[in-house]
């Protein structure tokens, strides 16, 4: 099964032309890591697939749903496709544990305890079970995020998208939030969509990189041959080597 089929997916903002004939399946399970220079739809097309953003033309279906068709409700997809954003997006007047408790609360109706005990365990899983009554602002960057993927997960989501999640981040902070983010590309069975230029985390584990330019999908590889001897174009090449090190 796939989790996303887009389909000759065209999107404009006013007359510009930010997603030109874009085509990609992502099957159930599969982690995905979609990189390429700034500019280049990345943000765009991450925030088609559950609905922040319209599509022109074209099909895209998510979790069964058709994102085309304006009679579609867009909270069902969010339901079971949750994002975690640059910018953390914490309820900054709530404290964590409330942040994690809300959405499963007020959406899927779960039980007070029920909700409560996933979300110590969510924040267990983070590293961050000491946090829990703490307000967001108490905490670094690297932390906030790693709540808002335990938010994310709290939801029980069966797929995840990460638009470029550390790079708000200060570099010591950048390991902590791609640790639990690849336990849960190899530990769970969620499909991941990840904007990212941290090449070690597409290496450990991706199952395939996607490279965009002006709009387009220029490559669409498996991760063995993304980096393997004969990657990709001679585009992703040159942006490969402008970010390596990084
Ligand atoms: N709301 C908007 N209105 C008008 N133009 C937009 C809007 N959002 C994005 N764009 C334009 O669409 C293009 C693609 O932007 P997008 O944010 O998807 O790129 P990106 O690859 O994610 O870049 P970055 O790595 O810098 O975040 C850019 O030229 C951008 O200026």
């Amino acid at each position: 099964m796939s989790m996303i089929e887009f389909h000759n997916v065209q999107k404009y903002y006013g007359k510009f032309h930010a997603l030109k004939d874009i085509n990609l399946t992502i099957d159930d399970g599969e982690t995905v890591v979609l990189i390429g220079p700034s500019g280049s739809g990345k943000s765009s097309l991450i925030r088609t697939v559950n609905g922040l953003d319209p599509i022109r033309d074209g099909q895209l279906i998510v979790n069964g749903f058709d994102l085309a068709d304006k009679k579609t409700n867009v909270n069902l997809i969010r339901k079971d496709v949750g994002m975690v954003f640059q910018h953390f997006n914490l309820y900054n007047n709530k404290s964590v544990i409330e942040n994690i408790m809300l959405a499963p609360r007020i959406v899927l109706k779960r039980p007070e305890e029920e909700n409560r005990e996933l979300a110590m365990k969510l924040l267990d899983k983070v590293g961050l079970a000491n946090k829990a009554e703490s307000m967001p602002a108490q905490l670094s960057g690297g932390q906030k995020q790693r709540i808002a993927i335990a938010r994310s997960l709290a939801m029980k989501p069966k797929c995840l998208l990460f638009d470029e999640p550390t790079s708000a981040l200060d570099p010591e902070m950048i390991d902590d939030v791609l640790d639990v983010m690849k336990d849960i590309a190899k530990n769970s069975n969620m499909t991941m969509l990840v904007v990212t230029h941290e090449m070690g985390f597409a290496r450990a584990v991706a199952d395939r990189v996607i490279f965009m330019a002006d709009g387009r999908i220029l490559e669409d590889d498996s991760t063995e041959k993304f980096f393997g001897d004969q990657p990709s174009t001679e585009r992703a090449r040159e942006f490969m080597s402008k970010i390596s090190g990084h």
